[in-house]
């Protein structure tokens, strides 16, 4: 077990936006964090990346307190935001090694780090272009590995996908995909997008503020007596996929 949610809640002034929120992620799967606009799902990431104070609750990693034990906990994380955080004048090299440099990883270090993951993603020719002449999709693909650098064992991300077309939309869910298989990474990955959920993935479903269901993607069907993740989100959040 990596991460564990306990009863959290926050509002934001006097607006409740998550309520008594509880989960724990299971090492090395792939988690979907399924929720419509509004849901809550980049408030969540907030807590768990300590961007927010967290209000109620608690939140565990490896069995340690986030909050007292900050610094050892987001060494493991690795982190990919809603939006873009690159410097688009900087190439993608320079955006990883500055990362690196903020990681304590020596330049050495951070070449070949920066180059491994470069290649996982089909990059490495691109290493020294600016980032500006990449497409979406290859922005998104220079994120993750730069939340790779310092090889956390928990992988966040936030609707990674978002302004993507279909192809690289499917492309990079698929590599995350295959990065949790072949390195064993635990992955949270929000969106709202009932497709980018595959039917052996853990499925936590958030709609306005609560975690309406919370297992794997055949168990939440039977449980509600459906066939599809569609049929079952429909019921549950009254939203239609
Ligand atoms: N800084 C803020 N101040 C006040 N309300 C906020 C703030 N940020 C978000 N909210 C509200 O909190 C609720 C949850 O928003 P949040 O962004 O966490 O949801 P989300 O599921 O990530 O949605 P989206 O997919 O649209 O980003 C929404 O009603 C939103 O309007």
């Amino acid at each position: 077990m990596t991460l564990t949610a306990r009863n959290i809640g926050f509002c934001y002034g006097s607006k409740p936006v998550l309520t008594d929120i509880s989960f724990a992620l299971d090492s090395g799967c792939f988690h979907a964090l399924l929720g419509p606009n509004g849901a809550g799902k980049s408030t969540l990431f907030g807590l768990l990346t300590r961007l927010l104070a967290l209000q109620q609750g608690g939140i565990l990693f490896a069995g340690q307190s986030l909050k007292k034990h900050p610094a050892e906990a987001m060494r493991q994380i690795g982190v990919v935001f809603q939006q873009n955080a690159l410097d688009l004048d900087l190439t993608v090299r320079q955006n990883l090694m500055y990362h690196s440099a903020l990681h304590g990883l020596s330049r050495k270090q951070a070449r070949l780090r920066g180059d491994h993951e470069l290649e996982r993603f089909g990059l490495l020719d691109r290493a020294s272009d600016p980032v500006r002449t990449l497409n979406g999709g290859h922005r998104r693909r220079v994120e993750i590995a730069r939340a790779l650098l310092h090889q956390p064992t928990l992988l966040l991300l936030d609707e990674p996908t978002a302004g993507l077309d279909i192809a690289s939309r499917k492309a990079l869910n698929d590599h995350v995909r295959q990065l949790c298989a072949d390195d064993n990474l635990t992955v949270l990955w929000a969106t709202h997008l009932i497709e980018e959920v595959a039917a052996q993935d853990r499925v936590l479903i958030l709609h306005q503020g609560r975690l309406l269901a919370d297992g794997p993607v055949q168990e939440l069907c039977s449980r509600s007596g459906t066939t599809t993740l569609a049929e079952t989100f429909e019921l549950l959040t009254g939203v239609g996929s």
